[in-house]
């Protein structure tokens, strides 16, 4: 069975207005099939709809007025509040339209109302639309009171249906305090995680899930609801706790581990050192007086590195490894050598190439790898072609990163980056990306965001911001862009989407 966390939920949700599907029209299909599931039940000609301020509420707005119409029916809302208090534009608006609707609608002033309306005792059935997945922290008054009120309704023998989640319980899973008995629990889109376990199913009652409409791209694509996911800088951080990021690269190149470093630096990391040979370091370090050069032994990296690089890596939170680097046999040798000293890491381009099968399975369990190969460098990874099909590339991708304990961010048109159990795409970019430097810049985005962020989710987001980045800078250079003008743009996202 699919399920999902609150958080994924919003990202959802924000992915859906992305796209131009806007929350009144999820909110409209939510409150239509809570109607729907309230005419299937017999006995229910007074309806009490038990309205908090969020959206959840705005379902049950909904809901009732399409119920009001039907005869037979005598509906009520009772909002735990007053109108202004209403949190969302949409709730309110739906609340608004009660007015011209055939519903009875009772504002509280404060707990001692809800008992002394008589409405909970009137009522043949009803509806607890107090919280959904916005619920926070201790339950307040007036909602505690509600729940009980609704409790002891309940206890009485009326049925109870809940919008999206019994209210009070944790839509994650995690303890609560009281929820709402419910005999039906009426969710959206698909099984909210907290509905899960045993002492939730005490309160759920039957489960039902029903589709309100939800963009299938809006989750199978990464949008700016996913951003949202990423760890916000906190008012009281300080240096270094936004991420310290190393990246080892250079040797035949030099500018491919400073394109990873400065896209690491833009994606918000405070602190980005870049391990060079010494036969490039002056290069490097002259690029930009943001980057903090430090000199490897000799022209490429060799085992002889493995003197300073473990002391580096500790002070470092990721490991980003692999741009520029060349394929020497040494250089191979050191990236084989270094990976056991890495907690996180992110392998690119030449790191690529140094890896096996009995590699992984020696780093499993104490290191995070995610790898962003483009399609060749997948082949060789697998050991086979990478197939032609999106379907079976997909396909390739989830079952390499299953059986090899990693995130994968296969590099295309499209973007596929799994984790072996959940898969999510991105076709943000544009052909003018083909330009040398972009992967570059793609790997550094991802260590920085790992610093800080699961693997996935920062695989998933980089690649994202990534070819967003790259779609700005198309619209000013068009096919000309360069991989500095993709690194220009990325503070644009970053501060669109208020992260970084
Ligand atoms: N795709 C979606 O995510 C959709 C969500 N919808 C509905 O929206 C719900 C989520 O809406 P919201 O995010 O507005 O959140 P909720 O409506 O679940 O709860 C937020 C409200 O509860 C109050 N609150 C939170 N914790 C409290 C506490 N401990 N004590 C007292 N009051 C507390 C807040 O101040 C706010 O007024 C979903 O459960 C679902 O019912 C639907 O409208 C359809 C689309
Ligand atoms: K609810």
């Amino acid at each position: 069975m699919k399920y999902i966390s609150s958080l994924r939920m919003k990202a959802i949700d924000t992915n859906c207005s992305y796209l131009g599907l806007f929350p009144l029209q999820l909110m409209e299909n939510a409150g239509a099939a809570i109607a729907q599931s309230i005419k299937e039940k017999p006995g229910s000609g007074k309806v009490l709809f038990v309205a908090g301020r969020g959206n959840n509420g705005g379902d049950a707005f909904v809901a009732a007025r399409h119920l009001a119409g039907i005869p037979g029916y005598n509906v009520r809302v009772v909002l735990l509040g007053k109108d202004r208090d209403i949190g969302t534009e949409e709730a309110f608006h739906n609340f608004s339209l009660l007015r011209f609707s055939r519903v009875q609608t009772l504002e509280i002033r404060d707990s001692s109302q809800l008992a002394a309306c008589g409405w909970f005792s009137e009522a043949d059935m009803l509806v607890d639309a107090i919280f959904g997945t916005g619920i926070r922290g201790n339950i307040k008054e007036p909602e505690s009171t509600a729940i009980d009120l609704i409790n002891r309704e309940r206890k009485a023998g009326k049925p109870v249906i809940a919008v999206d989640i019994p209210s009070g319980l944790d839509p994650d899973g995690r303890g609560f305090e009281k929820a709402v008995y419910a005999d039906l629990t009426v969710t959206f889109h698909r099984m909210k995680t907290g509905l899960l376990n045993e002492q939730a199913k005490e309160h759920t009652g039957k489960i039902k899930v029903v589709e309100i409409g939800v963009c299938a791209d809006a989750e199978q694509y990464v949008g700016p609801g996913d951003l949202q996911i990423l760890q916000k800088r906190k008012p009281e951080a300080h240096k270094g706790n936004a991420g310290r990021v190393l990246i080892i690269g250079g040797g035949p190149y030099s500018g491919a581990p400073a394109l990873a470093a400065l896209a690491a630096l833009r994606a918000g990391a405070d602190l980005v050192t870049v391990a060079v040979p010494e036969s490039i370091a002056g290069i490097v370090a002259s690029y930009s007086p943001d980057l903090i050069v430090r000199k490897l032994s000799s022209s490429v990296l060799c085992p002889e590195d493995l003197a300073i690089l473990p002391d580096l890596i500790n002070s470092h939170d990721v490991v980003v490894m692999g741009m520029g680097l060349g394929r020497a046999a040494e250089t191979l040798e050191a990236v084989r050598n270094v990976l056991p000293f890495c907690r996180k890491v992110v392998l690119d381009a030449d790191a690529l190439s140094a890896l096996s099968g009995p590699l992984f399975e020696t780093l499993a369990g104490n290191c995070e790898i995610i790898v962003t190969p483009h399609s060749g460098e997948f082949a060789r990874l697998r050991g086979m072609e990478t197939p032609g099909t999106f379907e079976a590339r997909e396909k390739a991708v989830r079952e390499f990163s299953e059986e090899k304990g990693v995130v994968t961010l296969l590099k295309g048109k499209i973007d596929i980056i799994s984790d072996g159990k959940q898969t999510l795409l991105n076709r943000t970019g544009n052909p003018g990306m083909t330009v040398g430097g972009t992967g570059d810049v793609l790997a550094g985005l991802t260590g920085s965001l790992f610093s800080r962020n699961p693997a996935f989710l920062a695989a998933a987001c980089a690649a994202y911001i990534n070819g967003a980045a790259g779609d700005l800078a198309f619209e000013k250079e068009g096919n000309a862009l360069l991989a500095t003008d993709v690194i220009k743009k990325i503070s644009e996202i970053i501060k669109e989407a208020e992260i970084g």
